[in-house]
């Protein structure tokens, strides 16, 4: 499992691990792991000794970083000058330590001999702000940040993108954009939520000793294979297909029979034994998927399940309006995806006894909380907590970064790490509610059928495009082989 803890905790964690070790030994640490990133970064493209390397430096202990593993980097061969963000401010001791070793100490607004390099530097190193910073960045800084990274050199953040909000992923103004982002002791939650991850670029993370300090919640965290594979439901040798669970799916219309197939696609490649299809696209289902147990008429008639899915192409009609009452009103675990969402109420679904996930994208996101498709977007971890904490239900809140969030205090918000941007196509979202409807329907808990099903999704997507477009039904024919992959 991959952690992200927030700024208070990470501040508290390094407090209790400073009062035992030496003054100054935290920064020392996290200065070594720096300089060796930087120094495999320019090894890459050619060698440390006689590199040139920038760095941006603010006003605090980010810098302080930077300075120190200037000094070191100086000290292998590197020519390195530090760039003050504010005139004649920056770490005390990193930036004695950095002109001990032979580097150079400079203010941003200075014409200097070093302006001559910025078309020929190597390793450009963010260390403005880290998690002290707030807001985005300061004009100043912008500035500095736009004249040094014109020319493309690599860039490396320290801890955090400079002008990202540590705790959200929010990017409120201006932020540098890494290639790579060295951080300290612990994963921060914008390294894992875009907008701000995607300015991250390759995470490292550098053990600092940090560890043992850090509660046993993190606020974010994310599923690996292993985490993944130990979730994957596997019959028994006295399975049948009723007790592997049957899945429901109340999905498309005469207008979008296309949304019944796909969403039946996902969910027979979800583990559950038989699909049972309620609804007026059983033809063009049976046509794809004979294996399905279709049904005509209303859901509350099509027999038994141990889990539903309602919503892909249902429309707005009114037996969309009568498949959500039905489903809604029964006592087992409900996805809502798509059309679905629009006619629900918060109050119905507060009051069910059993689980119920809903499936949003940030259109239908902000539809439901009331504010902006951009709000969302913008402030996504907000926005997953608030529908969790109204509605009383499981939240998958889908987009460019994946999170699932519970109405259970104190449960961490788990966030997808497959994907692709490929999957931003017609009807793979009916895919994955499928997908996940049959998890759900196999017994897996709400918060792990959504994020097991978010993450096979996405790794079927990867796999089906491998750096092609992909149509959404590529994606439910490569569940099988993203299944093994996680079980290999
Ligand atoms: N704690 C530890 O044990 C360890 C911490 N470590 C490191 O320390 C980092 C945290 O250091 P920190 O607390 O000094 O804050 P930091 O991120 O340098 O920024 C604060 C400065 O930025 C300024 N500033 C703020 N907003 C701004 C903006 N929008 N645009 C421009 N400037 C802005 C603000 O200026 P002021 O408001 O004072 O004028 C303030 O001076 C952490 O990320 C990690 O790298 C590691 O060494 C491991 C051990
Ligand atoms: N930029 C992106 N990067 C990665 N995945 C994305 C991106 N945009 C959308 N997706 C994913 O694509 C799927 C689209 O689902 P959805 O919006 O419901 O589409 P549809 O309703 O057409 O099925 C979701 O799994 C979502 O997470
Ligand atoms: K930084």
């Amino acid at each position: 499992m991959r952690t992200a803890y927030s700024v208070e905790t990470v501040r508290a964690a390094e407090q209790a691990l400073m009062a035992r070790l030496p003054e100054g030994a935290l920064m020392q640490r996290a200065a070594a792991g720096l300089a060796a990133a930087c120094a495999d970064l320019l090894r890459r493209a050619g060698r440390v000794y006689g590199s040139r390397v920038v760095l941006l430096v603010g006003t605090g202990d980010n810098g302080g970083d930077a300075l120190y593993a200037g000094a070191r980097l100086a000290r292998r061969g590197a020519g390195v000058v530090a760039v003050r963000a504010v005139p004649g401010r920056a770490h005390e001791g990193g930036s004695a330590a950095l002109l001990a070793a032979g580097g150079r100490v400079v203010d941003g607004g200075e014409s200097t001999t070093h302006q001559d390099w910025a078309g020929r530097i190597d390793l450009v190193v963010d260390a403005i702000t880290g998690i002290g910073g707030r807001g985005g960045l300061r004009p100043d800084a912008a500035g500095l940040v736009g004249r040094y990274t014109a020319h493309g050199a690599p860039v490396v953040a320290v801890d955090l993108p400079s002008g990202v909000e540590a705790d959200t992923g929010e990017v409120p103004g201006e932020a540098v954009r890494a290639d790579a982002t060295v951080t300290f002791g612990a994963y921060k939650p914008a390294l894992l939520v875009d907008p701000a991850a995607e300015r991250a670029g390759a995470l490292r993370l550098v053990d600092i000793g940090l560890g043992a300090e850090l509660p046993g919640v993190p606020d974010l965290e994310a599923l690996q294979y292993a985490d993944v594979a130990a979730l994957l439901p596997v019959p028994a040798a006295e399975s049948d297909k009723y007790r592997r669970g049957v899945v429901g799916i109340a999905a498309g219309s005469a207008r979008y029979p296309g949304a019944a197939v796909l969403a039946v696609s996902g969910a027979l490649r979800g583990g559950a034994g038989a699909v049972r299809y309620a609804g007026p696209g059983g033809a063009a289902v049976i046509a794809r998927h004979p294996e399905t147990l279709v049904h005509a008429g209303r859901p509350a008639r099509a027999g038994r399940v141990q889990a539903w899915v309602v919503g892909p192409g249902l429309g707005d009609g009114t037996d969309a309006v009568a498949a959500v009452s039905d489903i809604l009103a029964t006592d087992v675990p409900v996805l809502v995806d798509a059309d679905g969402l629009r006619l629900l109420d918060a109050e119905v679904v507060r009051a069910r006894t059993a689980p119920t996930v809903l499936t949003p994208h940030a259109g239908e996101a902000a539809a439901l909380l009331g504010a902006r498709r951009e709000e969302v977007e913008a402030g996504r971890l907000a926005a997953v907590r608030e529908l969790a904490a109204r509605f009383g239900a499981t939240v998958l809140l889908k987009g460019s970064t994946t999170l699932i969030a519970t109405d259970t205090p104190h449960t961490p918000v788990r966030v997808n790490p497959t994907g692709t941007g490929w999957l931003a196509t017609a009807g793979s979202g009916d895919v994955l509610s499928g997908l996940t409807g049959s998890l759900l329907a196999a017994g897996l808990a709400p918060l792990d059928a959504a994020s097991a099903g978010a993450y096979l999704h996405g790794l079927a997507a990867r796999r089906a495009a491998d750096g092609s477009p992909l149509a959404a039904l590529d994606v439910a024919d490569a569940i099988p082989a993203a299944w093994r992959d996680v079980r290999a």
